[in-house]
């Protein structure tokens, strides 16, 4: 038998999955190794300042740039306006016109290596998935401490309310994450043209357009009867303190890590891991972890150079392994280690551990798109943020969720986004619940630097119906912001309708099918049913037909949670924290 290790649990990857999830074992007196490939930049302002989320996410410093397909058709995605090039002396081109002799990349879809995953370079945005997305987790594996009732309780865990007095049920305010909400008080002044645009808004969506000043306070984050159904205004909610100073796991791990005679965490920064190590009991046990240690190692990181290697070196866990990657990472990490479709491993000559063909596969995302324009003259204004349904969504589920403002955002693509001037007035268009998750993340190697082939399929399966509810959505928001009167009006638009061309439903969708965009990628390692074959984890999130073995992240979602999943994932990650210790207790 090996010797004992220092470390009971081994955690790899420090994002809103694994992050919090070490602190917490640490917390509950398990001695715990969290090994992060990234560094730390919880001081570096880039991060720790919320307004800050885009340079966050274009800095060098954390990146890991995957360059992903949209689709099987190469020409479809060469249509993609953002299609990045590697020109080959050192910059990127982006656009439809390559210059000669230039690489095709791909479609950017950048991640955070980073002390506290992507939740250090992201947005922000708080928000909770449908209740249906959680209790879809019961009926799939009838574990019903999944229900969207009881998942509550762990955001409540999780939370530091820096916006409603203390005591709202709903809420809870000892936590470790901060949320807070705008000053949505410009909504009263009924003269702004922002305002126009949102009674206009309220009157098409069915809300009392006399009452939006109220409407724009209203909690995204609290608790409803029959949520899913309620078409509202909201006040778009971050995790981030009132004072903006970003609020993630990061904050939650150092402040573990300082009191290290109470709490025996252990963080490894700068150190990939390469594959999980297993016993050769007849179902097979994780013991450890093989790492190579050093900087940029992976080659999604720009900052990698040809050929670096680092020194290898292996760490064995008492208890646990749990792999928290990310949804690229944690389905590559279990393939290398011999987990995964049979077929794909034998390929790469990967010895087969456990053949689970659901590993990597079921990539979903939401289907990100937007209505862009210029005004005559800037839309003063804060944030507009509504969560409604469209009218052929096939059940009363509300399916988008729109923020609009007086800002670009067109997705990704190296230096995003574009600025165009004060004038510029968007909504930002997120459609739920997308009905296809055909996406995949498979090995193109067994090269653990090397970076597997993502592919979102988009629109796959009855993609024509997402398109044409996003297409309602555009058409719907247009109509309200032609309620902004003088001197704004008329807006000239960027897409999908150009100013000039002749603009139809079906020219939008043609527009949404091919510029659409995605940040929210999940369940590359879903929970499944036992009679699910494609299922990776049970409700324990324990990586089927093995032990000793977990995955905790965004890639366990079986369906996309909601507009945004970082709070989902730090919930996700709060309920893995007890499933584990009460795991450990009963030991
Ligand atoms: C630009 C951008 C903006 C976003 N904005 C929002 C937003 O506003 N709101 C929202 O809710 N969501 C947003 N998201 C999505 C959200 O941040 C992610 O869904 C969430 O962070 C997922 O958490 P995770 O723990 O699954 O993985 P990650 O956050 O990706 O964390 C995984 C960690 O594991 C590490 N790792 C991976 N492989 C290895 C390895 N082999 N060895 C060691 N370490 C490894 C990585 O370095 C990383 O730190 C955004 C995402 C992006 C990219």
């Amino acid at each position: 038998a090996p010797a004992a290790s220092p470390y009971d649990y081994i955690v790899v990857g420090s994002g809103p999955g694994g992050g919090p999830l070490a602190a917490n074992l640490a917390r509950a007196g398990y001695s715990t190794l969290l090994i992060e490939a990234g560094g730390d930049e919880g001081d570096n302002p880039t991060y720790a300042d919320i307004p800050n989320f885009n340079e966050a996410a274009n800095d060098e410093l954390t990146r890991w740039d995957f360059w992903v397909k949209h689709s099987d058709d190469p020409a479809r995605d060469l249509k993609f306006e953002h299609t990045t090039w590697d020109t080959g002396d050192g910059t990127f081109y982006v656009g439809l016109e390559p210059p000669e002799g230039a690489k095709l990349l791909g479609i950017q879809y950048p991640r955070a290596s980073v002390l506290g995953g992507c939740a250090m370079h992201n947005a922000g945005v708080c928000s909770l998935p449908a209740d249906d997305d959680w209790n879809i987790i019961v009926n799939k594996t009838g574990d019903t401490s999944w229900s969207a009732a009881n998942m509550r309780k762990y955001f409540k865990i999780i939370e530091k309310n820096d916006y409603l007095p203390a005591g709202n049920p709903a809420h809870g305010y000892d936590g470790w994450l901060s949320t807070s909400v705008a000053d949505a008080s410009w909504a009263k002044n009924n003269s702004l043209p922002a305002t126009k645009i949102l009674k206009k808004m309220a009157e098409l969506t069915g809300q009392d357009p006399e009452n939006v000043a109220n409407l724009v306070n209203s909690d995204i984050l609290g608790e409803y009867e029959n949520a899913d159904e309620i078409t509202s205004f909201y006040n778009m909610a971050t995790h981030a303190s009132k004072e903006g100073k970003r609020s993630s796991p990061n904050n939650y791990i150092r402040a573990t890590l300082a009191d290290p005679a109470k709490y025996p965490l252990t963080v490894k920064l700068h150190t990939l891991v390469t594959r999980v190590l297993f016993d050769n009991s007849t179902t097979p046990r994780a013991i450890g972890v093989e790492v190579m240690e050093g900087e940029s190692l992976y080659k999604a990181d720009p900052k990698h150079v040809d050929g670096t290697k680092g020194p290898i070196s292996q760490i064995l866990a008492n208890r646990e392994v749990i792999i928290s990657g990310g949804t690229f990472n944690s389905p590559q990490i279990l393939k290398l280690s011999g987990i995964g479709p049979a077929a794909e491993l034998t390929k790469f000559n990967i010895p087969v551990i456990k053949d689970l063909p659901g590993v990597g596969e079921r990539l979903g995302d939401n289907y990100e798109g937007s209505l862009l324009a210029l005004g005559q003259s800037p839309v003063e204004s804060g944030l507009i943020t509504l969560l409604f349904r469209t009218p052929s969504a096939p059940t009363k589920k509300r399916n988008i969720y729109t923020w609009c403002g007086a800002f670009s955002f067109e997705g990704f693509w190296p230096g995003f986004p574009t600025n165009y001037g004060p004038k510029q007035y968007e909504c930002a268009l997120v459609h739920m619940a997308p009905k296809s998750q055909a996406g995949s993340v498979r090995l193109l190697s067994a090269d653990p630097q090397d970076v597997p082939e993502i592919n979102f399929r988009f629109f796959e399966h009855e993609g024509d119906k997402d398109l044409h509810e996003l297409v309602e959505a555009a058409n719907i928001l247009r109509e309200a912001w032609q309620a902004a009167g003088e001197p704004v009006l008329p807006f000239d638009e960027l897409h999908p309708c150009p100013k000039g061309t002749n603009c139809t439903d079906a020219s939008q969708a043609e527009y949404f099918k091919l510029q659409a965009y995605s940040h929210h990628a999940t369940s590359t390692c879903a929970i499944g049913g036992d009679d699910d074959p494609m299922a990776v984890l049970d409700s324990k999130f324990r990586v089927r037909g093995v032990q000793g073995l977990r995955v905790v992240d965004a890639s366990a979602f079986p369906v996309v949670p909601g507009a945004f999943p970082s709070c989902p994932t730090m919930m996700l990650s709060a309920k893995a924290s007890e499933d584990i210790i009460a795991d450990a207790r009963k030991a």
